[in-house]
């Protein structure tokens, strides 16, 4: 099913970025570094995650760890607490801790499954519920993220492509939504991407 991986890259250098000279500047905070795993790396998370329990939540396939967000019982201040994050979680925690994208570590992993054709409305990540830096690793499948300005209504979009790692903090993390439009392919730079399946791991902070 991850015919991405064949033929495996020997080396990291080979892979080149599609998003080699974009701009970003345009979104303040956002940081979007390609291959900043192995496609060996890749190939073991995804086999670690596709062994763990998966929930329906939404429409996709989820697997939560560390915190579990209760959104609706956010007056009560309450999140459950589903203990530590895996183990497998721990060398990418270092790697982004040695590469000083963050001041605290993460304490909440959700993993997101999306098949070709599933996707996320356009949301600013909880404001009160978890901390300044986000951090999405993206595994599989590209897709295309959708920024928009909560004000200007401004748009920009990226195409995650599999290993990347986005940062999201300050203006990128507040003042613009993202989201993933759920079709069967997109387009970017002229090109024709089709979609197969993705996994996102997206680590978080969680604010009491
Ligand atoms: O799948 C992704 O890369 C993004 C997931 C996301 O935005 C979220 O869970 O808040
Ligand atoms: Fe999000």
């Amino acid at each position: 099913m991850y015919d991405l991986f064949n033929p495996v890259p020997e080396n990291l250098d080979d892979i080149p970025s599609i998003n080699e000279g974009v701009n970003l500047s345009a979104i303040n905070g956002l940081k979007y570094i390609p291959n900043f795993i192995t496609c060996a790396e890749e190939k073991n998370l995804i086999n670690e995650v596709n062994s763990a329990t998966w929930l329906n939540d939404l429409k996709r396939r989820v697997q939560h760890y560390g915190y579990k967000y209760d959104y609706r019982a956010r007056a009560l201040n309450y999140s459950m607490y589903l203990g530590d994050l895996p183990e497998w979680a721990a060398p990418f925690i270092k790697r982004i801790s040695r590469e000083n994208l963050i001041k605290k570590d993460p304490d909440q992993l959700i993993v997101n499954e999306y098949l070709p054709g599933q996707g996320i409305a356009n949301h600013v990540d909880c404001q009160p519920c978890f901390d300044e830096t986000i951090f999405s690793l993206s595994l599989g499948s590209t897709c295309l993220m959708d920024f928009v300005n909560v004000q200007s209504k401004d748009v920009m979009a990226l195409l995650l492509e599999p290993r990347s790692l986005l940062v999201m903090s300050g203006e990128a993390r507040y003042g613009w939504s993202h989201g993933i439009a759920g079709r069967k392919s997109d387009e970017y730079k002229g090109q024709n991407f089709p979609r197969s399946t993705r996994i996102s791991l997206t680590f978080r902070k969680v604010i009491f």
